[in-house]
């Protein structure tokens, strides 16, 4: 098995100019520059600091640079014993010219050569580490501040980092146990677990459900589909329960997720489970309304890593669940973790197997390695998916598990929920499939039909790894946007025309939309174009030039799709080196459909996926004192 390398381009062409290389880099900087594996802002980040504090020595140099480049590659630290082994150097050909000549090529395809990141002078490990540990740069300076941290004689941070991360370990660890429960509220527990969860086939859930009734702190996990809203759904319900027995007001609840997308499908799962309790659960419970992390947090307009409750002043809440864990990058996490009150019940739901933030962190995947084995700190995991009937459940179980023949032999057996479409031009397979929906929304969005509009976006969703190439989300939407011009006559250059699906791009406080709300462009018989926009808590009707960044959402990275499903996926696959393709990714594309998975590459590609791993560098598992580090190739 592979790793999926951090990051690096190679920029061993001879363009001077290129923006990736630092032009003043000298000595092991500029040998690490000239390879790829450093870009400019990490050698001039590390000249910087080295130069203020009068270091000389160029391996501690080095070290500092790759822990910047290791942070941009979603890592919080940098392993000094195995980076030499972890970095793969790709030469990478964008086949969009344009962008590649606009620097905007993060991702393009690579091709097959021989990896030159192993010939590079890599640093002996321990001489290397030993002279980080003596330098200057892991020393408080006058001003008090510290640039580089050390943990268990390994891993080498940037000070922000290595304090987020001992903080979100000591908030956790200080969180208080529960008092034991009064015979009153065992009783009461054990009669509501039977009122909520009446049928067979429920006993993970209950089990679940007791776990965190009797925790401050759980991690509640499963993958897709494994009634993770439901026992959430269950437990609000018995919240509320133990505090009328108890003689305590209602629990004041939040319910938080990192995207507005997300927070809308937490809301509306969470109505639906609720709507099936007893009535008088129903009424216990109310109507809590989901919201995105950041507002629950409260956005400062002067800050994005600061917000209005801190540790100063804490959230008001008696319960706070927060869904799709595996998307809250480290730094979200500690300043959770400082807004929510030490007596507040914090219940973290998630899916550990699928991509982790796109910030820096693998919190989620961390608490679980970490957590095992602590007292009041508990995971509590659910395992059988009741929701496909079950082709999609055992094509996620095969790629979360590495099985890759399974997982092709499921592709090709014929099932009515899967497909993979291995024909060398796909092209007219995923217009086949893909042209009827995208005319359906012109055709409801033509005739004012919004709601509608809204609701077909989530019948499909056609999705890619990267942003460019020919197996990119550019090159996908020009395709489906010609397709419908073709059919439909509107020329095809018009930005705004009914039926575009749109996707924003940036939070935009006063309008009301967050990054990842999605929308559609609608006629208004009077009004003329207007979007149509699903934002929480309610969704938005706007001028189109109101909304500033947006991109068309024919087709979408699957990053973005995190925390979204849809009736129908289909995974457009890059080609098997890049560096993208990994399980958690496929995965994470997999677990997105609710009725159908349609997987567009060849074999090799979809053994890549599964057999390559998305590693981050993080140390909270250790600091937790779980696990240890993830060890790449293995698991
Ligand atoms: N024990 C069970 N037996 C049968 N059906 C169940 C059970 N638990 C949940 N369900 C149903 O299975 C479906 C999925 O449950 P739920 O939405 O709670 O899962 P989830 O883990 O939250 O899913 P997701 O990954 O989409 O967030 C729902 O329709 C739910 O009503």
């Amino acid at each position: 098995m592979t790793t999926a390398p951090a990051t690096g381009a190679d920029v061993t062409s001879e363009d001077a100019w290129d923006h990736r290389r630092a032009r003043g880099a000298t000595g092991l900087l500029r040998t690490f520059n000239d390879a790829g594996v450093l870009e400019a802002v990490d050698v001039h980040v590390a000249q910087r600091l080295c130069a203020s504090l009068g270091e000389r020595d160029e391996q501690v140099a080095l070290a500092l640079a790759l822990a910047v480049r290791a942070v941009r590659g979603g890592s919080v630290c940098v392993d000094l014993h195995t980076v030499a082994e972890e970095v793969v150097l790709w030469t990478e050909v964008p086949d969009d010219p344009a962008a590649a000549a606009a620097g905007s090529e993060p991702d393009a395809e690579p091709e097959a050569g021989e990896d030159p990141a192993a010939v590079l002078p890599w640093p002996e490990p321990g001489a290397w580490y030993a002279a980080v540990r003596a330098s200057a740069l892991t020393r408080p300076s006058e001003g008090g501040a510290t640039v580089l941290r050390l943990l268990e004689d390994r891993l080498l941070y940037l000070d922000r980092y290595w304090r987020e991360e001992q903080q979100v370990c000591d908030d956790l660890l200080a969180r208080p146990p529960l008092d034991a429960p009064t015979d009153v509220e065992s009783t009461a527990l054990e009669t509501g677990l039977d009122r909520v969860f009446p049928l067979p086939g429920y006993d993970e859930q209950r089990a679940a459900a007791r776990t965190a009734l009797t925790q401050r702190t759980t991690v509640l996990t499963g993958g897709p589909g494994t009634g993770k809203t439901t026992t959430v759904a269950a437990l609000l319900a018995l919240l509320a329960e133990q505090a009328e027995v108890a003689g305590r007001p209602r629990p004041r609840v939040a319910l938080a997720a990192p995207t507005g997308k997300a927070a809308a499908r937490l809301q509306q799962a969470v109505e639906e489970e609720l709507a099936g309790l007893p009535a008088v659960d129903q009424e216990r419970v109310g109507r809590p309304q989901a919201v995105t992390l950041h507002r629950l947090l409260g956005s400062n307009p002067r800050s994005s890593t600061r917000f209005r409750h801190h540790r100063g002043d804490r959230l008001p809440h008696d319960v706070v669940v927060v869904d799709e864990t595996s998307m809250v990058s480290l730094t979200l996490t500690a300043r959770l973790l400082e807004a929510v009150r030490p007596t507040t019940r914090l219940i973290l739901v998630g899916d550990p197997d699928q991509l982790t933030s796109v910030e820096a962190g693998a919190v989620l995947a961390d608490l679980v390695a970490g957590l095992a084995g602590h007292e009041h700190l508990a995971v509590a995991a659910l395992r059988t998916s009741h929701r496909y009937g079950d082709a999609i459940g055992d094509l996620a179980t095969a790629v979360r598990d590495g099985d890759a023949d399974r997982a092709l032999d499921l592709l090709r057996s014929g099932d009515e929920h899967l497909r993979l479409v291995e024909d060398p031009d796909p092209v007219p397979a995923v217009r086949e499939l893909v042209l009827p929906r995208a005319l359906e929304l012109v055709r409801a969005a033509a005739s004012g039909e919004a709601e509608a509009a809204l609701r077909l976006l989530d019948q499909q969703r056609l999705l890619c790894a990267h942003r460019e190439g020919s197996a990119g989300v550019r090159h996908w939407n020009r395709l489906v946007e010609r397709w419908v011009a073709e059919e439909t006559g509107e020329p095809v250059w018009a930005t705004w025309y009914a039926g575009r699906p749109v996707l924003v791009t940036a939070n935009d406080y006063g309008l009301g939309v967050h990054n990842g709300d999605a929308g559609v462009v609608v006629r208004d018989p009077v009004r003329g174009l207007r979007a149509r926009v699903a934002a929480v808590p309610q969704a938005l009707d706007l001028a189109p030039s109101r909304l500033g960044q947006v991109e068309t959402m024919h087709a979408l990275t699957i990053h973005k799709s995190q925390g979204s499903q849809a009736d129908e996926v289909l995974v457009v696959l890059p080609p098997a080196r890049s560096r993208l393709l990994t399980r958690e990714l496929f995965y994470t594309a997999v677990t997105r459909a609710r009725g159908r998975v349609v997987v567009v590459g060849a074999e090799a590609e979809v053994r890549a996926a599964i057999g390559r791993r998305a590693v981050r560098a993080t140390g909270l598992r250790q600091r937790l004192g779980g696990a240890g580090p993830d060890v790449p190739g293995e698991g």
